[in-house]
């Protein structure tokens, strides 16, 4: 199964357009794991068993992992996701971009070692840096397209005056993942929450891409305008939410808090749904 059947089937199981982030911050676990390292596979696994039938796709940030030394924690969650909810497929966040060569490596990194479904990426290197992932049939790739941070702008918003019809990096980018880029049709765009008048301008350029669209919780973006915005009958949507979710309580509680967070912003995207 590719990962867009997946997301399309976890997205109709579980009734959710849903992504839930996984971001684990050891000093604001609850207090018996607070600060420890070493129970980032517990704190996690407590938030995917708590969730795993309210969303449509997990999103393990590496950064979280490496940070600590922990991918070996990473790759048992990894593990225990394909386990204990086979039906939910798993972006992994690494926003790797590099000359191909290396490319090949990450891509390794991401498909074979964590075995992830999916791989957020920077497309400022060209093509020639995203087609080794295209290389694992059925995975997907998510390209950075218009981001949820006000720095964006910096570059993404800027007019590209020698391609026809001058359009912004951002569309361009949409356009060509749309398109050209998409050779065995694995690619997918990031879009923030935070800037719903891009992400219906994402739609429009390309229809029929999945949107990883993080920003809604603690950035603050427009969750019913984002699913006004950038879900469409052909066009998969996965929305993602990480520390709203996962610290929705720092007291024992917190993976029931954390299913109970859950449960009120799939609600809330439901509800837009047109
Ligand atoms: O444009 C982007 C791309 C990725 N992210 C990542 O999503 C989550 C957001 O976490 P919250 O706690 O819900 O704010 C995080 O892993 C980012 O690295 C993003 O925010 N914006």
């Amino acid at each position: 199964m590719t990962f867009t059947e997946m997301l399309r089937d976890a997205t109709t199981q579980n009734q959710s357009l849903l992504c839930v982030g996984l971001d684990p911050e050891p000093s604001r676990f609850p207090q018996a794991l607070r600060g420890d390292a070493h129970r980032i596979y517990d704190f996690c696994a407590a938030i995917v068993d708590a969730t795993a039938d309210l969303a449509n796709s997990f999103k393990p940030q590496i950064a979280y992992f490496a940070a600590h030394g922990a991918e070996d924690q990473l790759e048992r969650l990894m593990r225990h996701m394909r386990a204990s909810a086979p039906h939910v497929p798993v972006i992994l966040d690494a926003k790797r971009g590099d000359i191909g060569s290396t490319a090949e490596q990450y891509a390794k990194e991401a498909f074979e070692r964590y075995g992830a479904d999916a791989v957020t990426l920077s497309p400022f290197m060209g093509f020639d840096s995203v087609e080794p992932y295209l290389q694992y049939h059925g995975k997907g790739a998510f390209l950075l397209c218009r981001t949820s941070n006000p720095g964006g702008n910096d570059l993404q918003a800027q007019r590209l005056a020698d391609i026809d019809g001058q359009p912004l990096l951002y569309e361009h980018v949409a356009r060509l993942a749309q398109g050209p880029w998409n050779t065995n049709g694995q690619l997918g765009l990031v879009v923030g929450a935070t800037y719903p008048a891009e992400i219906e301008r994402v739609r429009a350029l390309a229809p029929t891409l999945p949107l990883l669209i993080p920003g809604v919780g603690a950035q603050g973006g427009d969750a019913v305008a984002t699913v006004r915005a950038g879900l469409t009958q052909e066009g998969l949507i996965a929305v993602n939410s990480s520390r709203a979710i996962l610290y929705a309580s720092s007291a024992d509680d917190f993976a029931q808090a954390a299913r109970t967070a859950a449960l009120a912003t799939r609600d809330t995207l439901n509800a837009a749904r047109a």
